[in-house]
């Protein structure tokens, strides 16, 4: 579950994550998506609602939180790229997000 995507299977996640505004980083292998909410209390309660889901899968977002704004990146640092630990957390704050 922590090894890196492997080439077949990188190409169609990817695309079906850009569909949701996740871009592909290249230069560290990790997606990136900026999360625009209402006010403070809703960035920062998507924030709480994602870190309960993080530490239950023992796998945390790289954020960067301005008032309402929330920049994620997310990587697999123990497998130094992209794996689906990352696909599953950035599906799941798409959801938190909504
Ligand atoms: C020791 C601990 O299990 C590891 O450092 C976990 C914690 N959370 C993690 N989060 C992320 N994003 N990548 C990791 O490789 C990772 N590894």
């Amino acid at each position: 579950m922590t090894e890196k995507l492997d080439d077949t299977s990188r190409g169609a996640v990817l695309a079906e994550l850009a569909a949701t505004g996740w871009a592909h980083d290249p230069e560290r292998d990790a997606i990136t998506k900026r999360f625009v909410f209402r006010n403070f209390v809703e960035a920062f309660g998507f924030m709480t609602r994602s870190a309960l889901f993080a530490e239950k899968w023992n796998h945390h977002p790289e954020w960067f939180n301005v008032y309402k704004t929330v920049d994620v990146t997310l990587t697999t640092h123990d497998a130094g790229g992209l794996s689906e630990l990352d696909v599953k957390l950035a599906r799941k704050m798409d959801a938190l997000a909504e």
